[in-house]
């Protein structure tokens, strides 16, 4: 029985080094167990998936007999079932979380993005760019995705005062974690290797020019993406290139790293804004007014709190802000829909 353990050991440990816990295995029936594979979902592109396991990655297709709503079909960081005597993908375990946006051209599909991602890289710099209202939206995002944020500011080189920065996120939510970082420097950034270690998949967010790629580049070291494109076969046979979604980190995990990802928006996240603003949430609840729209109505526990200095009027003009972008009506959106 020597060899079947052993055997048996490497296996697990190359799941381990690709995500695999326990809120995965515990989900296989005994039957799966002994006839699937579980393998993850590096890549999907053009009607084809690259998975990789226990073994070399390999191509199977996206199209899930009997799947009906779109969730059920798999998508970028997903962990999936392939049948071992088939190859033939059989279902997509439940996610821990969940990244989706609008389909470009038709806001009522929605298209996934990621899946199972341990930690959200929330990417700002330390300088005129900096904007709360932005990262708070950003964590309404991570909230609502069920994704762990950590807050990541970049350029504190051009700054003297990147502690006011920090400062500043944390204002936001007390135990919000912050890591201050020249994206340029490995040794900066080296205080994010912790989130990054064997297993771990991370991806960032924020808007353009904070620093994302430069960062991306120092996570990875010498792979660099031209390095990390993968090939395979399409319809025809034909060898095709494909820019992988997941990239292998120095410390052992996984970077998940799409255009998708890249784009993300805010777009409904009531349960995430009530979370970012539960002290808002709370005292709202003590209006006199259901319905109170904190404007003045006599009875409001939210004017009153900013009077008695509990709540700023900066947090209340965001939380407002968001609670109107949020609402269901097109006129709060700020664009027109057809
Ligand atoms: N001084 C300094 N410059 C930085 C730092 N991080 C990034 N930069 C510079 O900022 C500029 C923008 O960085 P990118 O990494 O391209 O930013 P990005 O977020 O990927 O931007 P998009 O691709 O537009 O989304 C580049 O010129 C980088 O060299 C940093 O920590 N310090
Ligand atoms: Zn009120």
């Amino acid at each position: 029985m020597v060899a079947p353990h052993r055997a048996m050991t490497l296996t697990d440990e190359t799941l381990h080094e690709l995500g695999w816990t326990a809120f995965f295995s515990n989900q296989l029936s005994q039957e799966e167990t002994q006839a699937c594979h579980p393998v993850r979902v590096m890549t999907v592109h053009r009607g084809q998936i690259t998975v990789a396991g226990a073994g070399a990655p390999f191509s199977v297709s996206p199209y899930i007999p009997g799947a009906t709503p779109t969730d059920d079909h798999p998508t970028v960081g997903d962990w999936l079932l392939v049948d071992a005597a088939t190859q033939q993908p059989t279902r997509v375990l439940r996610r821990r979380n969940l990244f989706k946006r609008r389909a470009p051209g038709d806001p009522r599909r929605e298209q996934m993005i990621a899946a199972n991602i341990d930690t959200l890289f929330i990417v700002a710099s330390c300088n005129q760019d900096f904007s709360v209202a932005r990262l708070e939206r950003y964590l309404v995002l991570a909230r609502e995705v069920g994704v762990d944020p950590v807050v990541v500011l970049t350029k504190t080189d051009l700054t003297d005062t990147p502690q006011d920065f920090a400062a500043a996120v944390r204002a936001i939510e007390p135990d919000l974690r912050v890591e201050l970082v020249d994206g340029r420097d490995p040794a900066s950034a080296a205080g994010l290797a912790a989130y990054c270690g064997t297993g771990q998949t991370v991806a960032l967010l924020g808007s353009s020019g904070v620093g994302k790629s430069t960062l991306v580049n120092t996570l990875r070291g010498s792979d660099s993406i031209a390095t990390q494109a993968i090939r395979e076969s399409d319809d025809t046979g034909r060898h095709t290139t494909t820019a992988r979604a997941m990239h292998r980190l120095a410390g052992g995990g996984w970077l998940l790293d799409t255009p998708g990802m890249r784009e993300l928006q805010l777009s409904d996240a009531t349960a995430g804004i009530a979370e970012v603003f539960d002290d808002f949430v709370e005292i709202a609840q003590r209006c006199r007014f259901s319905d109170c729209a904190h404007g003045g109505e006599p009875g409001c526990a939210i004017r009153a709190a900013i009077d008695a200095g509990v709540l700023t009027v900066e947090r209340f003009d965001r939380w407002r802000r968001l609670a109107a972008e949020d609402s269901p009506m097109p006129a709060y959106h700020g664009k027109r829909r057809r």
